[in-house]
């Protein structure tokens, strides 16, 4: 990765031509001494384009925005929230996270619809605009816990079965790609509806024998995110002669074929009983009944849920593994409530007296656990997923700092995306072609910023609690402790375009921890090391997380 300080341009109040050093593509960016650190940087850039090494260090470099370059991709990175709500106020009104070509030369090459993900401008609107109401208005979203309540159900079962058959009794290994397969089955259980009947198209990750349809779904979302890093950098005249673009082709059409089939199941199913099916409440039935979106747009619509905003930042993606955010998100929680009893103790005790008895939670008693909330928002400060996101802007004019980024011209470019970037006293000599700027806008280091979170390495959930009594922690109690700037912690993303699943996956992982905390003390494995996170586009602890859980007394 080459990176380029914007930092000679800054206070040139002149208007003049272009500046040399921002030109695209010019060549090696470190100045100044080399340093070993420098070197590790310009290394983890290949493997870790958007992680804390990434992120924090050359923050720390150039300063909170610098431009540096991924492949055929250059950058404008944004790295404090002040700024980052500055694109953010400029985004317009369809903003555009990146372009995903080859996702989009499959759905062309397949006559299907476009989607989320694909699709941009009022197409991409209309189809938020049906699927926001039942995903993002509280109440919808309460009606489908009872579904998600009864995957939490087998993942105590599978828990204690895994718990069991090992050696000491109480060891679970890798607790991610267990609850993985928690996040696939609650993910696509609960858009794909909310009703018992719904119960029906359950996948069975976590049941023994796990379907063949699941199995394929899983291998092929690994397959195509991993391949989509060859077929994106790779040019075209190379598909003939190499595999990758079959083979993503094939993991789409696997994808997709999982999804068309759970839905004209399920239509079937409608179809079949009394009175057509279907009612109020259920998404299914809502998405297919509504005639805002057609069949084809309700397919890939259900196949991107199912896929439960995994990579839904990047088109190069470097997957090994399909990691669900989620269940990415549970792993973590539970790795520090594991190394820190005080916080394990108050969250038990706080489920304990909201739900007596080991009732199982409702949504209304989530609403009473503000301590439960803050250990889920600390997680996602400290391993924001989706550690950096991207807004691509080519139909306004944007003004950054003291930096200005001209709207798209149209022309004859060599570049597929490359910003232009000039101090924002407009230069007296503009280029005929512009192209698109991509500003890439770094969550981890807007959530690592000592500036914005005290003692920011640290597992503390009782910073988001603002009634705490700074004086219980004298040690935390400097000013700006429970607080800080709104777009320092935004892991859903932020604006029209954040995420649709946000407050699907926040009821998933509070009913999910909250019913672990009712029956386990959850304890690091003995010996265990530290876990680190890695970026694979989402973060992801860089070694299976193993955690003892041992019942409840
Ligand atoms: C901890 C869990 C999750 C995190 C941290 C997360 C994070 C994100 C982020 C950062 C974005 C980009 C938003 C932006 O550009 O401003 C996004 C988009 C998206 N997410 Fe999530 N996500 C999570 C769970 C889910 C789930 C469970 C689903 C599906 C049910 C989902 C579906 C989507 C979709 C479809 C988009 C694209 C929306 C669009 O382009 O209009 N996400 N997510």
């Amino acid at each position: 990765m080459l990176t380029f300080p914007l930092e000679p341009d800054r206070f040139s109040g002149e208007p003049g031509p272009t500046h040399p050093a921002l030109e695209p593509a010019p060549l090696f960016p470190l100045q100044g001494p080399v340093s070993v650190a420098h070197v590790e940087v310009e290394l983890l850039d290949l493997t870790e384009l958007t992680t804390r090494a990434a992120q924090c260090l050359q923050k720390q470099r150039y300063g909170p925005i610098w431009r540096s370059q991924f492949g055929p991709f250059q950058l404008v990175n944004v790295a404090c929230p002040r700024l980052i709500a500055q694109v953010i106020r400029q985004e317009g009104q369809y903003p555009v996270r990146v372009e995903l070509p080859h996702w989009k030369e499959y759905r062309d090459l397949r006559g299907q619809a476009y989607g989320l993900h694909v699709d941009s401008g009022p197409e991409w609107h209309r189809i938020r605009s049906v699927l926001n109401p039942k995903m993002l208005r509280p109440s919808e979203v309460s009606s489908f816990a009872p579904v998600v309540q009864t995957v939490v159900d087998d993942l105590l079962v599978r828990l204690e079965l895994l718990r069991r058959r090992s050696p000491d009794g109480a060891t679970v290994p890798d607790l991610a790609a267990e609850l993985y397969k928690f996040g696939f089955e609650a993910d696509v259980l609960s858009p794909a509806g909310i009703s018992a009947v719904l119960f029906e198209t359950r996948l069975g990750c976590l049941r023994e024998e796990i379907p063949a349809d699941t199995l394929r779904f899983i291998a092929a979302v690994n397959d195509m995110l991993t391949l989509s890093d060859q077929v994106v950098l790779l040019p075209r005249w190379s598909r003939r002669l190499l595999p990758f673009w079959g083979r993503f082709v094939q993991a789409w059409d696997d994808l997709y074929g999982v999804a068309q089939k759970l839905v004209d199941r399920r239509m079937a199913e409608l179809a079949a009983q009394p009175g057509g099916g279907g009612g109020e409440g259920m998404f299914l039935t809502y998405l297919l009944s509504s005639d805002r979106l057609s069949r084809g747009e309700v397919y890939i619509s259900v196949t991107e849920l199912m896929l439960g905003g995994v990579d839904t930042v990047r088109s190069a993606a470097r997957h090994q593994d399909a990691w669900s955010a989620t269940s990415n998100t549970l792993s973590w929680a539970l790795y520090h409530l594991a190394r820190d009893r005080p916080a394990q103790s108050r969250l038990q005790a706080e489920v304990d007296a909201v739900c007596p008895d080991r009732q199982p939670p409702t949504t209304q008693h989530l609403a009473r656990m503000p301590y439960l909330r803050a250990v889920v928002k600390e997680t996602l400060r400290l391993y924001p997923v989706v550690p950096g996101n991207g807004r691509l802007v080519s139909e306004n004019e944007v003004v950054v700092d003291e930096f200005w980024f001209p709207k798209k011209v149209e022309g004859r470019a060599a570049a597929s995306v490359c910003p232009s970037v000039r101090p924002s006293v407009r230069p007296s000599v503009r280029l005929s072609v512009r192209l698109s700027t991509l500003f890439h806008l770094c969550h981890y280091a807007a959530s690592h910023d000592e500036a914005e979170f005290a003692a920011p390495e640290e597992f503390l959930p009782q910073r988001w609690l603002q009634q705490e009594s700074p004086s219980s922690h004298s040690d935390r109690a400097t000013p700006g402790f429970y607080r800080h700037h709104p777009y320092s912690f935004i892991p859903f993303g932020v604006g029209v375009r954040g995420c649709v699943g946000k407050r699907l996956a926040e009821m998933e992982m509070h009913l999910a921890l909250s019913r672990l905390m009712q029956h386990y003390d959850v304890h690091p494995e003995v010996g265990s090391p530290l876990v680190e996170p890695k970026t694979r586009t989402l973060l992801i602890p860089s070694r299976p997380i193993n955690l003892r859980f041992l019942p409840r007394a």
